[in-house]
């Protein structure tokens, strides 16, 4: 069993926040979203989701005096040599808008047929101590699926309505909010970074 600890989420997505709290809640961690430290969203300017994650996890810990979770994620598509990749949350312009993200999607790869649509999900999750912290944790997941030629689902958010699991027979916006979490890139991610702690009874 895991210490209770204090940790910042250093996030402003209302989908991965919810996400964090079903994984985070039964670990005995007490959770903050970044908007109770009225945290701005920082410029996400890295080329990798690592420098971001730690861009936004530095900044949250920063103005919180709490240690700090980042995530940052996306979408890589390989007929699309990657795209929309770290730029997923802003693919179609701002403001950020996951309906605008997926028109744009299904319009680019409108001539793709069903064989080649391969994508998968990256997550980069970043666990700074504090703002300096020169050994920052860092695990990245990846999940594989295929992209939709139609939305399905009403579940989860951002790409999931168009994310296809051949093994499961349904998109990500289909399952259910645990079997996500179970399966996701998001939710391996946080089972790997959380593991070595729980095994030696340690706190984050
Ligand atoms: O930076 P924060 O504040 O965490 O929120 P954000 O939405 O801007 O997050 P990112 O910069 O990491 O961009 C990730 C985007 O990738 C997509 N994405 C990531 N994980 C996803 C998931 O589990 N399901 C659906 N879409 C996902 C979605 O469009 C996200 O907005
Ligand atoms: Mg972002």
């Amino acid at each position: 069993m895991i210490t209770p600890a204090r940790l910042v989420l250093a996030s402003g997505n209302a989908g991965k926040l919810r996400e964090f709290a079903q994984l985070l809640g039964p670990l005995g961690c007490q959770v903050f979203p970044q908007s109770d430290f009225a945290v701005s969203e920082v410029e996400e300017s890295g080329l990798t989701f690592v420098e971001n994650a730690l861009l936004k996890a530095r900044e949250a810990s920063r103005v919180s005096g709490l240690p700090a979770l980042a995530d940052d994620s996306g979408l890589e598509v390989d007929a699309l040599e990657g795209a929309p990749g770290i730029y997923s949350a802003r693919y179609a312009g701002e403001p950020k808008s996951d309906a605008r993200n997926n028109a744009k999607l299904l319009e680019a790869l409108a001539e793709v047929p069903e064989g080649a649509r391969d994508a998968r999900y990256w997550c980069v999750l970043v666990y700074l101590r504090h703002p300096e912290d020169p050994v920052p944790l860092i695990v990245q997941r990846s999940w594989e699926g295929q992209i939709l030629a139609h939305r399905r689902g009403e579940g989860g958010f951002g790409y999931d309505p168009l994310f296809w699991l051949p093994d499961q027979g349904m998109s990500a916006a289909e399952l259910s909010a645990a079997e996500k979490n179970r399966l996701s890139h998001r939710g391996r991610a946080l089972q790997a970074l959380v593991e070595p702690f729980r095994r030696v009874g340690g706190s984050l």
